[in-house]
């Protein structure tokens, strides 16, 4: 039975030698995968395929193959490959990794919290917690790592269970994530969050026949929003700050687009965006320049598939290599560098005469069917925090190593679970003047209200913590 395990069945696309038995795993790096994958694209091509024992992996790299296989073709293509692990902690309830008839399940439950329509009525919480950023900022800079991860949980608690964190430490947020990290599962505890708050995930619950979901089953929905929701946005805007510190010609340009139109009387507001376009490249560049899932999660096939005159068997893994295509030197002028600018002048980024068959602005949020359902949420956090840090703070970088090597693109810089965001750094940042401060003390006044709303469950510590802050 061993007879030709670990070679390349003919039809396959090409890829690195292999060895008998094993394949190319001794040729796997077990960190930073998607370095090698790019090394590979450049040989091989836009697709190429990998051999791990008998189990085959195809790596993706070209945009109009994403196109034509992974989103043209999702029904055979949005399976996840089994991962026992994550199985067994989970009971294969976990939205991301699940399959068949219980992943359409939970999908059609996180799509309908999560709509174009469904996002729009968590705004006002989305900008109360925006605000309340800048106002920890003012109080705390030198915190800004946790705030920043504070707010993004916040969101996602108020957004599914109508309650939010007011502050990092002994935080709701920090309970549900020790009990998701120790038991890796996240229950709804019905006993603590009254219904009156319970709006949104209580919907589900009261369509969770209709939708076929068990009570375990919410119960994970849950904790993947909380965790999948915050980890990905938070780690986005430690990126933003980690970029907007080391390039500050970037920066002094940001504030003058912004400077133009809002000035310093008033905080920026959601519709201003579309009156920014340099700020527009700056939220895309980021997302380029450090990708957050350079791999994005990986897809299983269900069928039998040909595409290009290769042969893709059954039940094989596929990657879509986003960061190989956002830092394609045949797609990208310098794509090592970090220039919003080329946004300016591309709507990909683009360099002239490059082909772009293919090529969408969200490749960052994966493909066809498999498509990240909290896109819609997380852009519209991206867009009201980028605003309103760039309106009212200046950002330094502290650490002079970081400075002098301009921008640390190591990838041992990073982390590497769920989401890629740099480790903590320092970095000092200072309201741009005492008129923006006041502002923002003011904004976060008006923010109350809105704030206090999802406040109907807080600790008496907590309750403090409001009342002192
Ligand atoms: C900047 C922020 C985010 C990025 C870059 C991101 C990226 C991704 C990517 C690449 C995937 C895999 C897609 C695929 O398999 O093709 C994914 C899946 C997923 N994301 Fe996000 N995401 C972000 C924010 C969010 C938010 C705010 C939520 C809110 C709940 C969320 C929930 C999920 C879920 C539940 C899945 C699994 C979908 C499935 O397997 O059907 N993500 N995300």
């Amino acid at each position: 039975w061993l007879r030709g395990k670990g070679s390349r069945e003919s039809g396959l696309p090409p890829g690195p030698p292999t060895l008998p038995i094993i394949g190319n795993i001794h040729q796997l790096p077990t960190k930073f995968a998607y370095l090698r994958f790019t090394e590979w694209s450049k040989q091989y091509g836009g697709i190429f395929s990998l051999k791990l024992a008998s189990q085959t992996i195809i790596v993706i790299s070209s945009p109009r193959l994403i196109r034509d296989f992974m989103d043209k073709r999702s029904g055979s293509m949005g399976d996840r490959p089994p991962s026992r692990l994550p199985d067994i902690t989970t009971n294969g309830l976990s939205l991301p990794l699940a399959s068949g008839p219980v992943w359409k399940s939970l999908r059609r439950a996180v799509q309908q919290l999560l709509t174009r329509e469904a996002c729009s009525r968590h705004m006002p919480i989305q900008q109360a917690e925006a605000t309340q950023l800048m106002y920890d900022l003012l109080k705390q800079p030198e915190n800004f790592f946790n705030h920043i991860q504070r707010q993004m949980i916040s969101i996602m608690l108020s957004t599914v269970f109508g309650f939010r964190s007011p502050r990092y430490a002994d935080s709701a947020a920090s309970i549900f994530f020790s009990q998701f990290n120790t038991n890796g599962r996240l229950y709804l505890n019905q006993a603590l969050i009254p219904q009156s708050t319970l709006y949104l995930h209580w919907n589900i619950i009261d369509q969770r026949e209709k939708l076929g979901l068990t009570r375990d089953m919410v119960g994970y929905l849950g904790g993947v929003c909380i965790e999948g929701g915050s980890a990905t946005t938070a780690a986005y805007l430690h990126r933003f700050v980690l970029c907007i510190s080391c390039y500050p010609d970037v920066q002094a340009r940001a504030q003058r687009e912004i400077d133009d139109l809002i000035g310093s009387n008033r905080v920026p507001t959601s519709q201003d965006i579309e009156h920014l376009p340099y700020i527009q490249a700056i939220i895309k560049e980021v997302h380029r320049f450090y990708t957050s899932g350079p791999l994005g999660l990986p897809h299983a096939t269900t069928i039998d598939e040909t595409i290009d005159g290769y042969f893709i068997p059954k039940g094989s893994t596929v990657f879509m290599n986003i960061y190989g295509i956002y830092h394609s030197e045949e797609l990208c002028e310098r794509p090592e560098v970090f220039n919003p600018e080329r946004y300016l002048s591309s709507e990909f980024g683009t360099k002239p005469n490059a082909d772009t068959t293919g090529l969408r602005s969200d490749l960052h949020f994966g493909s066809g069917r498999r498509i990240c359902p909290g896109n819609h949420l997380a852009n519209s956090s991206i867009i009201m925090n980028i605003m309103n840090l760039l309106w009212g703070f200046d950002f330094t970088i502290a650490d002079a190593a970081n400075r002098d090597r301009h921008i640390p693109i190591r990838p041992e810089d990073f982390t590497t679970g769920i989401a890629i965001g740099p480790k903590p750094f320092k970095c000092n940042i200072r309201p741009r003047s005492e008129k923006h401060a006041a502002l923002i003390c003011e904004a976060y006044a008006q923010a109350r209200p809105t704030l206090s709303m999802f406040e109907q469950e807080l600790t008496p510590s907590e309750q403090k913590f409001v009342e002192d802050w």
